[in-house]
């Protein structure tokens, strides 16, 4: 599903975010990424759907090197890559029905007037997908009105109306407290295993990617540490990945 060939993200011509990772995501997995702020979890991620183009090699999309893509090719590819944010990236002053439907704009040809522009159709994806992260009552709410874990329940309502394959997802629950972020946690796991939808997670909170996430990949100084199903992960690697570069 996604294949990451030989990446390495540079900044500046001197900043190595990211340095030479190769990684398999198979259809279906949860993956969460880790490490220490700056370790690249973030690079890495938006190299993903190219939001970030590596400065060296390849990212494959089901078998597809989007890298090569024109224009109007990668936004389709993209179309089926949802992203979620940290800051939820909604308009507040909009209505989470509104909010939600921008997710539909991928399939839309132009921009016209936001409403005139959505069918149907689009309507009752948007509303199914509210109704799949349990906020259907709040359609009408102006988004300000909703706590955080609320908002990042409707950042994911309107990718999940993109119809994505994968929800790329840079730390979104860590502006929430714990009880909110595991409600977050636990709507990206039941779409993970009721829709197959790929999830590539970023997580400071190591005990949340165990709880949630069937493999972590561990960055220390954009390079992979340890990539295993979180059973296989041991306490002591984890206290080395973090206490190692708490020490550089
Ligand atoms: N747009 C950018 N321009 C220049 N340097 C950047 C840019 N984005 C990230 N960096 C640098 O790249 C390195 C990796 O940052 P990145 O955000 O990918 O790591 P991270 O593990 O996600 O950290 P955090 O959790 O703090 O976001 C850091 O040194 C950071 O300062």
């Amino acid at each position: 599903m996604i294949k990451l060939e030989n990446v390495s993200v540079l900044y500046n011509k001197k900043n190595l975010a990211v340095d030479d990772i190769s990684l398999d995501v198979e259809r279906g997995q949860f993956v969460g990424v880790i490490g220490l702020s700056g370790s690249g979890k973030s690079s890495l991620l938006k190299t993903v759907n190219l939001l970030v183009r590596p400065s060296k090699g390849n990212v494959y999309i089901q078998g597809t090197d989007i890298g090569l893509l024109r224009n109007d090719k990668l936004r389709d590819i993209r179309r089926e890559i949802g992203f979620v944010f940290q800051d939820f990236n909604l308009v507040e002053r909009s209505s989470v029905l509104e909010n939600v439907l921008v997710g539909r704009l991928g399939y839309k040809s132009s921009l016209k007037s936001f409403f005139g522009l959505f069918d149907d159709t689009d309507y009752e994806i948007a509303v199914d997908a509210l109704e799949q992260i349990g906020l259907k009552d709040k359609m009408f709410a102006r988004t300000d009105q909703l706590s955080g874990g609320q908002k990042q329940r409707v950042a994911i309502a309107k990718t999940l109306c993109q119809k994505p394959k994968i929800i790329l997802a840079d730390e979104p629950v860590s502006s929430l407290d714990l009880s909110s972020a595991q409600v977050v946690m636990d709507y990206f796991k039941q779409i993970n295993e009721k829709s197959q939808i790929t999830i590539m997670i970023n997580l400071h909170d190591v005990n949340l990617a165990k709880k949630y996430c069937s493999r972590i990949v561990a960055l220390k100084d954009g390079k992979i540490f340890f990539d295993k199903e979180v059973g296989e992960i041991d306490d002591r690697e984890l206290q080395e990945l973090y206490e190692k570069n708490q020490q550089v």
